[in-house]
């Protein structure tokens, strides 16, 4: 029998609690608020504790810091809450929660984490409590997502920020890696440190190397000023290197050599110079069968190892498609000054969800905005996605309807409409794969992606 703290303000829902927890052998004592937590705490040894989220006075976050502040083997900590948000989550496996639930809690799912609390040596850490990150996030950099799958997602970010070791994120074409990144600084103590992102695989390889640790005047031909670089643009923060896997072997040891030294050398300078930045970097790839195929380093895999964040694809997380089609739609709404966002029919709703999503949060994101910028009709019918026989209508492929429209204007934006036609299909057809688009259109990937960012697909 285990003696537990229960921390709610609610008193019907505290005393059904007690009840569970007694009804599975343990020994409850309640405290209604966080004061009388504190208190509690500070006179009595609990196995562990159930702390409520919502609470007048001192929320349950608050709480918390104050009771990691307080004691120096605080027991498992699990943070409950109504309405769980990917903000709140992270914030309480930042402060070192030991699991954030939501209500209302079954009795199984009780029984399991009480099983592994009690058994956690944790003691939730030391009594030095990780500071405050510098902001609440705003509601566009809001990892939305209400699937348990990416509520462990959020669970692993709280985890991951609290510490600067490099982290690994690991996801689909478009899965959200670099909204995670952006999350890990965000909750991190170098929030109000810089967050830069580069994307390895858009920029040839013979210029990596001066993008990420910077050059000195003279270096190499058109090489006029000095330039800084990556890593020490990010210094005080986070560097994204996204697309990892795609770098070259040689730019991968001069990595490893910076996440090692913590010093960057510019390229033709003499002398290395120190940095401090918390390395995330983020592929689609597989890694471990990279370093089997001899392409990406194995020491390097192990340093960027540490922390992995998995992410899965969208069609993995069926519960994440409703809730973020009718964000898109809403941002989107939003975005054409007070149009009342669209609404999603019953079969609609169904075609998404059977949709296999191969560009994962991008696609649907894609096509919410077209459906809302394009349709006429407020009501989204399956037949506007076009999702099942790839026939989307003409509208929502963003295609001229008539040949008179294909060749308004000038040749400049006939061919502009041309050619983002072209590439929305290539990347339709290689599900997202912007290697092969680039390779079935015969231009440069590289050229691929700037293209993909002037006409605003990526
Ligand atoms: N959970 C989410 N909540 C809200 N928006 C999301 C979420 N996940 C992804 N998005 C949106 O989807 C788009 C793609 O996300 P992001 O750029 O982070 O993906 P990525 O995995 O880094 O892509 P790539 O593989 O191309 O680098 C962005 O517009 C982002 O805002």
């Amino acid at each position: 029998m285990a003696r537990l703290l229960i921390v709610d303000d609610d008193r019907v829902f505290r005393e059904t609690l007690v009840e569970t927890v007694e009804s599975l052998g343990h020994e409850a004592v309640q405290a209604e608020d966080g004061q009388q937590a504190l208190k509690l705490v500070a006179q009595n040894r609990f196995a562990a504790v159930f702390l409520d989220h919502r609470m007048p006075g001192m929320d349950g976050l608050q709480t918390l810091t104050a009771l990691r502040a307080q004691v120096l083997r605080l027991p498992p900590v699990i943070v409950l809450t109504a309405y769980a948000s990917s903000s709140n989550t992270i914030e309480a496996m930042r402060l070192g929660a030991f699991d954030h639930l939501t209500k209302p809690i079954k009795r199984q799912e009780l029984a399991e984490v009480l099983v592994r609390a009690l058994r956690s040596d944790t003691s939730a850490g030391t009594s030095n409590a990780p500071p405050a990150s510098a902001t609440e996030p705003d509601n566009q950099d809001e990892l939305v997502g209400p699937s348990e799958t990416m509520r462990e997602v959020h669970k692993r970010i709280g985890m991951a920020a609290a510490s600067s070791a490099p982290a690994l994120v690991w996801g689909e074409t478009g899965s959200g890696k670099e909204m995670v990144a952006r999350a890990l600084h965000r909750h991190s103590a170098r929030a109000q440190g810089p967050f830069v992102a580069i994307n390895c695989a858009a920029i040839p390889q013979e210029l990596l190397e001066s993008e990420l640790f910077g050059h000195v005047r003279g270096a190499f031909t058109g090489a006029t000023l000095d330039r800084p670089g990556c890593f020490r643009a990010a210094d005080g923060g986070v560097l994204l290197l996204d697309e990892i896997g795609d770098m070259g072997l040689g730019v991968q040891a001069k990595i490893l050599r910076v996440l090692q030294e913590q010093e960057v050398t510019p390229v033709g300078a003499s002398r290395s110079i120190k940095v401090d930045v918390r390395v995330v970097a983020a592929t689609h790839r597989d890694l471990v069968q990279a370093v089997q195929e001899g392409s990406f380093r194995e020491d390097l895999l192990y340093r960027l190892n540490v922390l992995t964040v998995r992410l899965p694809a969208l069609r993995e997380r069926l519960a994440d498609i409703i809730p973020l089609a009718e964000l898109f739609l809403r941002r989107a709404a939003a975005r054409q000054d007070a149009a009342a966002p669209k609404r999603l029919s019953a079969d609609a709703a169904q075609a998404l969800l059977r949709h296999p999503w191969p560009g994962n949060v991008r696609e649907l994101r894609n096509l919410m905005e077209r459906c809302q910028v394009l349709l006429r009709h407020g009501l989204i019918e399956a037949k506007d996605l076009g999702l099942e026989d790839g026939s989307s209508s003409a509208a929502v492929r963003g295609e001229p309807a008539l040949a008179a429209d294909w060749l308004a204007g000038t040749l400049p934006e006939a061919v502009e409409r041309l050619e983002r036609l072209m590439i929305v299909q290539a990347l339709a057809q290689s599900q997202g794969n912007r290697a092969e688009a680039a390779r079935s259109l015969g231009i440069h990937r590289q050229l691929l992606y700037r293209k993909v960012a002037q006409y605003g697909l990526g």
